[in-house]
């Protein structure tokens, strides 16, 4: 399969959505992808040019209804960026027909799929689907997602905050228990689809938090923390609604083993960490991560700090929610599974100087 020029053909479902038109936005300029299908459910019909007309010289397609026969006929690659609990009813036939899957929900998050019933609910019944999907963090499962047929990409708090966590949590430099993290999004984190408390009259001119001790990125980040630690983690995660739209930015604290440690050493140690991860910037001194550095990018920002008289240590993450955090990622992800570059056709500049 393939068109013309040998580009390999996408569809996208959720296409009218924020993670979906990201995906469009991007895949667009993409040197090796041609986007063959759009879908969606109360968009279907609709001229894509239509929804967003600033891309239509680009893009002439129409969202077409949900029919995952002609979707695997026609596509390769498929993108759900749906909302939880609808993809685990389209990978696998998607899956049995030959296309490889990136979802962006948390439908294919969990190797254990009770912890996603617990959060989550649902009745599903896909687990031998499930345990084939490979968790979308390339900077921690490179290899991994190379050769998968199916990724859940992660969550746009847990990308920020498993960023700044994993250098730490690896090499045991902390005491992982002592793991708190504090985050902050922008409102396109809540989706496109009307929500009263999204509304900028009520987000304006406010900040506060939500989902205290109960968010359900939660369990998602214990996942890959009990991961890197090699025994079951707890770690206390705080989201807040910021009164702007686009971006995250993790706070995370932990006790430090070794309290000799200094920011340089921290430093060198992110740095080597990162060293074959070409969307993570570990900035230098006490220089600190700003969301508008990572907006409309790829790009992860870690900004991180000692403080002596506590032992603990505090790192900053930055990242776009939309791209990091969700529609870059999954792209990321792609050119590892389809053997690109890993930065193809995904920016690195801000849209701020
Ligand atoms: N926003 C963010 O920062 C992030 C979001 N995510 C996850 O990505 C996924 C998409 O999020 P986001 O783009 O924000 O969501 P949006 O609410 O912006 O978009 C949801 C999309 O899903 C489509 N849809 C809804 N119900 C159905 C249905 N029954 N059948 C087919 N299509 C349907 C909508 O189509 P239509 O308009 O046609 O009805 C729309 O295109 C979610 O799982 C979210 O949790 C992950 C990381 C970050
Ligand atoms: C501001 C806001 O509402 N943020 C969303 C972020 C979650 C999200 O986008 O869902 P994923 O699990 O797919 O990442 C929330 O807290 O529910």
């Amino acid at each position: 399969m393939g068109d013309t020029q040998g580009r390999v053909p996408v569809g996208i479902i959720g296409a009218s959505g924020y993670g979906g038109v990201q995906l469009v936005r991007l895949l667009m300029d993409h040197p090796q992808i041609e986007i063959a299908y759009l879908g969606g459910d109360s968009s279907a019909g609709k001229s894509f040019s239509d929804l967003y007309p600033h891309l239509g010289h680009r893009v002439n397609l129409t969202i077409e209804p949900i029919d995952l026969d002609a979707i695997a006929s026609r596509c390769q690659v498929v993108f759900l960026s749906l909302p939880n609990g609808l993809a685990y009813n389209m990978a696998p036939k998607l899956l049995e027909k030959g296309c490889k899957v990136l979802d962006l929900s948390a439908d294919y998050r969990f190797s254990n799929l009770e912890t996603y019933k617990a959060w989550y609910g649902g009745d599903r019944n896909d687990r031998d689907v499930a345990d084939t999907a490979v968790y979308g963090l390339p900077e921690l499962y490179r290899d991994r997602i190379a050769t998968a047929n199916l990724v859940g990409c992660p969550g746009c708090y847990p990308t920020a905050s498993l960023l700044a966590l994993s250098p730490l949590l690896k090499q045991g430099l902390i005491v992982p228990e002592t793991a708190i993290v504090d985050a902050k999004s922008g409102t396109s984190g809540g989706g496109r689809a009307a929500k009263t408390h999204l509304l900028l009259a009520e987000a304006d001119n406010s900040f506060a938090a939500y989902g205290v001790a109960r968010h359900r990125h939660t369990p998602e980040i214990e996942q890959v923390c009990s991961d890197l630690a090699g025994h079951e983690v707890m770690v206390q995660f705080t989201p807040h609604l910021v009164p702007m739209v686009r971006g995250i930015l993790a706070t995370v604290y932990a006790n430090l083993r070794d309290p000799g440690l200094v920011r340089e050493d921290l430093i060198t140690i992110y740095t080597a960490f990162y060293r074959t991860s070409p969307w993570v910037r570990i900035l230098p001194g006490s220089t600190y991560p700003q969301t508008k550095w990572a907006c409309g990018t790829n790009l992860c920002y870690i900004g991180i700090e000692v403080d002596p008289r506590t032992d603990r240590v505090i790192v900053m993450s930055a990242i776009d929610n939309l791209v990091k955090g969700q529609a870059g990622q999954a792209i990321q992800c792609l050119n590892l599974m389809m053997g690109w570059e890993e930065t193809l056709g995904l920016p690195q500049l801000s849209f701020y100087p």
